[in-house]
């Protein structure tokens, strides 16, 4: 591992109780228990993957869901890159606060590529939203929408993956940029459009592409770190961004 490894730091937020915790620890540590432990503040874990041939690490800040945190928790948003807005498919009132959610870390850090997960899917018959409220909220909010199971393990690493991606995606923008010269009009957006953005869903596992706009989420081709990717990785630390 050197210290020019990508590292790409994400917040995940929404109200107590709806999985944060849990999702995190799924994908970090392979591992799901059935207690509720209130996360005191925040708290950190990270996974190393492979994308476009390169090793990223990415960093997952585990926040409170309860407000009374809120003054701790805000001091980690700023500078995340991404972050994961989490309702639970059981628990109207997390589904209502989403936006807030939103608002709260855009107060900090601006416009992220941001995802809405709707968590416990395996609950499903107990839903208290309806499958079209939640795509016209994600549609609204112009977020990226999956559905998981965290006790399944549905979807779980599609989240992270998919995040990872775009970040990996903008900083190969800025690098071109940055090398290119251009610093003028043709600035990129750091927000790329989400608006027909189809759904990840729960109910495809296998990532087939379905005609219901499912789409595929396939593991990185291994390359061999090219002399390109040494000197971006080399241009973006010098930029900063690492
Ligand atoms: N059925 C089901 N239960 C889940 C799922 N994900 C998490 N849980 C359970 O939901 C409860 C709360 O999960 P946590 O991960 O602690 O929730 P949190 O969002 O981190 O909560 P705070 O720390 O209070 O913000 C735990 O009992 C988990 O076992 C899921 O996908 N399905």
């Amino acid at each position: 591992m050197t210290n020019t490894m990508e590292r790409e730091r994400m917040v995940i937020v929404g109200n107590g109780g709806v999985g944060k915790s849990s999702m995190i620890q799924r994908y970090c540590k392979g591992i799901f228990t059935k207690d509720y432990k209130k996360t005191i503040g925040v708290d950190f874990l990270e996974r190393q993957i492979e994308i476009d041939g390169e090793d990223v690490r990415i960093m997952l800040w585990d926040t409170a869901g309860q407000e009374e945190f809120d003054c701790i928790t805000k001091a980690y948003y700023r500078g995340a890159q991404a972050s994961v807005l989490v309702f639970s498919t059981t628990d109207r009132a997390s589904f209502d606060a989403i936006k807030e959610w939103k608002r709260k870390v855009e107060n900090e850090c601006n416009e992220i590529p941001t995802v809405i997960v709707q968590n416990k899917i395996d609950l499903i018959e107990q839903a208290v939203v309806s499958a079209d409220e939640v795509e016209t909220l994600a549609k609204m909010l112009n977020c990226r929408l999956i559905r998981t199971s965290v006790k399944e393990d549905i979807n779980v690493a599609s989240v992270f993956r998919y995040l990872a991606t775009k970040c990996h995606q903008l900083m190969t923008q800025t690098y071109d940029q940055v090398t290119s010269g251009n610093n003028s009009t043709q600035q990129t957006s750091t927000h790329p459009p989400y608006s027909n953005a189809p759904t990840i869903s729960a109910f495809s596992p296998t990532f087939t592409k379905s005609s219901s706009g499912t789409i595929v989420l396939r593991p990185a081709k291994k390359s061999s770190g090219s002399s390109a990717a040494r000197k971006r990785k080399i241009v973006l630390k010098k930029c900063g961004i690492l």
